[in-house]
Parts: C-alpha cells; sequence; structure tokens
C-alpha cells in the first residue's frame, strides 16, 4: 500500500497501480450497463420548485472500481449522492446497492448496509476529539440497544474494539498525533483525512466521496489521492464527485458526466475527457493544470517521481509547522 510506503524511511517507492478496465457492456454510452454494478439506479427525480436537480433514467456504477461523477456547478451531482445515501428524498425513481433497493432507506441505515460518503464541507465534530469523531462513524453499537445498553460488559468489550480500529486508522491516515486533539483544530486537508478515516470505521463496500480535494493543501493533495487509491486496493468500490479533472484523469477507472440533472456521458477518463463535447460544455479550460501528483496510472508518471518526493517532503513539513503553531 503505497501510505505505508511512504511512511518509512527514504525515499518512497512508487507502485504503479493499474486502472481497472473492461467495467462496462456493449457501447461506452449514457446510462450503459455494466458487467458487475454496485448500484443500479432507475428514473430517479428530484425537483427544486421549476430546478429539476436530478433526472436521471438509467445509470449503473461498476463495482470494485473508481468511479468519477463530474459536470459544470449545479449538474445535480451533490443532490443524486444525498439521494442515494438517504440524506433526501426523491420525487420519483428506485435504486439499488448489492441487488437491494435502497429507495426509502434512511441514511443510518444505508450506512449500515455498507454505503458510506463523506460531505464536500466535511462534517467533523468540532467540539469532539479526533478519536471521538471517529468513535461515531462506527455503526451498530451494542450500547445503541436498550437492552444491552444496561449491561456494561457488553458493550465495553466493544467500545474497546472501536477503539483500537480507530487507532489503526488514524495511524494509517497519519492523524495518530492528533488523536486528542479537537477536530476544529485541524488543517483542511486533515478535516478530509479524518473524514475519509471515519467513514471506514464501518468496514463499507463503497465509499462515496463528495469533492475530495476542494479546500485541500496541495501538500496533502498527493496524500488524499493515494488513500482513495487504497480504498481500491482494499477491495472497496469509490464513487467521488470532483471539479479537479486533474485528479479524475489519474485515479478514475470509469468517468459518468451529469448535466442539468442529466447523464449525458460516459466513458474511460481518457475517451471521455478528449471529447470535444464534453471538454468544451461541461469540463471548461483549466482541466489540463497539472498538481504535480503522482499515481501511477497515467503516462509521463515516471518522469514525475521526483515531485512526488518533493511534494511528500513538503506535506512533511507542513505537518511539522502546524504541530510547532500548536
Ligand atoms: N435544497 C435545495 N433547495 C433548492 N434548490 C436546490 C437545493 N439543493 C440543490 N438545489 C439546486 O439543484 C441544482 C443542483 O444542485 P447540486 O448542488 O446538486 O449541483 P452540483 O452538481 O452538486 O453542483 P456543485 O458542483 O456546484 O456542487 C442547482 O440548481 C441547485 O441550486
Amino acid at each position: 500500500m503505497s501510505s505505508d510506503a511512504s511512511s518509512q524511511s527514504g525515499p518512497p517507492t512508487l507502485v504503479p497501480r493499474e486502472k481497472t478496465t473492461g467495467l462496462h457492456v456493449g457501447e461506452a454510452a449514457p446510462g450503459c450497463k455494466k458487467v458487475d454494478p454496485i448500484i443500479v439506479a432507475d428514473n430517479v427525480r428530484r425537483s427544486f420548485g421549476g430546478v429539476h436537480a436530478v433526472d436521471v433514467d438509467h445509470v449503473e456504477i461498476p463495482r470494485g472500481a473508481i468511479t468519477a461523477l463530474i459536470g459544470p456547478n449545479g449538474a445535480g451531482k451533490t443532490t443524486f449522492f444525498n439521494l442515494l445515501t438517504g440524506f433526501d428524498t426523491p420525487d420519483e425513481g428506485k435504486w439499488s446497492f448489492n441487488d437491494r433497493s435502497l429507495a426509502g432507506v434512511p441514511a443510518y441505515k444505508v450506512a449500515r448496509r455498507g454505503l458510506v460518503r463523506t460531505f464536500q464541507l466535511t462534517k467533523a465534530l468540532g467540539l469532539l476529539t479526533v478519536l471521538e469523531n471517529m468513535k461515531l462513524g462506527a455503526t451498530g453499537q451494542r450500547g445503541e440497544r436498550f437492552f444491552t445498553s444496561l449491561v456494561p460488559a457488553v458493550w465495553r468489550s466493544q467500545d474497546k474494539e472501536i477503539e483500537q480500529r480507530a487507532r489503526e486508522l488514524l495511524v494509517r491516515f497519519k492523524l495518530d498525533a492528533k488523536v486528542d486533539d479537537y477536530a476544529a483544530s485541524l488543517s483542511g486537508g486533515q478535516r478530509k483525512l479524518l473524514e475519509m478515516a471515519r467513514a471506514l470505521m464501518s468496514s463499507p463496500t463503497l465509499v462515496m466521496l463528495d469533492e475530495p480535494m476542494a479546500g485541500v493543501n496541495p501538500a496533502l493533495t498527493q496524500s488524499l489521492l493515494d488513500h482513495i487509491l487504497d480504498l481500491k486496493d482494499q477491495g472497496m468500490t469509490v464513487l467521488f464527485v470532483e471539479h479537479d479533472m486533474h485528479m479524475v484523469r489519474h485515479i478514475a477507472d470509469w468517468v459518468v458526466v451529469m448535466a442539468e440533472g442529466k447523464i449525458v456521458a460516459e466513458g474511460d477518463p481518457s475517451t471521455v475527457m478528449s471529447d470535444p463535447a464534453v471538454i468544451d460544455a461541461y469540463l471548461g479550460a483549466h482541466q489540463d493544470v497539472d498538481l504535480g501528483v503522482v499515481t501511477g496510472r497515467v503516462a509521463g508518471d515516471g518522469d514525475a517521481e521526483a515531485s512526488r518526493h518533493m511534494i511528500e517532503a513538503e506535506s512533511n513539513d507542513e505537518l511539522e509547522r502546524e504541530e510547532k503553531k500548536r
């Protein structure tokens, strides 16, 4: 796992991680069938007044891959996320996750079934410590049930297991030095890492990330990208919304484009993102900006390995500087 490699002394070794291909059946067109879909949505619609925020006829999200959901501001991406995860209710439509209907299932039950999400604006609870935030991410806690809550021995043993898992994840996300700090004291990037780590507390099968890079200091960009790639290596499916086209190109195996509530294009990143219609209409002029990140997944990464080392060094410096300030 790349993040483990980078925690050892000496320059980290870049482990190329192949893109997953062969995800769809037939032509790569909006709503195309997937070989093994984890989410299947049909006729999902949500309006606000006269605005058709989501107007999706059919879409399938491939299992075991990283899918990017892209599109201009107001395309309906976040609203679609909210509907799929039970944080909002559609006017109509049905969708399944792992072949079970999720329509009408509230958010906390969606998480128990293995689908978790993060938010565009992080929802870390500032007045709780990093560890307490992590513990809140664990689902199915025995102490939540009335009768087991009366038997402290039962929930205390589970509490220990939860704390151990939380601490392990915090080490992985390099937040272990912050365990007892209030979440409010973390930088924007560290809060994103905390939110991602907390999402993993429930051992999900599908992780949905809403703009994971928004507001993140460039020094932490590489680390976040690596963590997202790690999720896939660990067997999870990832669906993420992102405006940063460089990131999409690097880490997505599949790209779904939304505009005005509809799915307007789908395909592998290189095809979709070189389609002039998609570029003109949806991606804008800045899609070629290079962040200097390296994932071993797109041509030219080998040349850029030096910049990866530089960024990681800067990232460590930034963490040290923040540490000294406190
Ligand atoms: N709660 C709401 N009340 C009214 N209108 C809403 C609400 N939520 C979303 N909308 C509208 O629905 C449309 C889709 O918004 P949404 O936030 O889903 O788009 P988005 O693709 O996620 O945009 P961005 O990339 O800017 O986050 C927009 O026109 C937005 O103004």
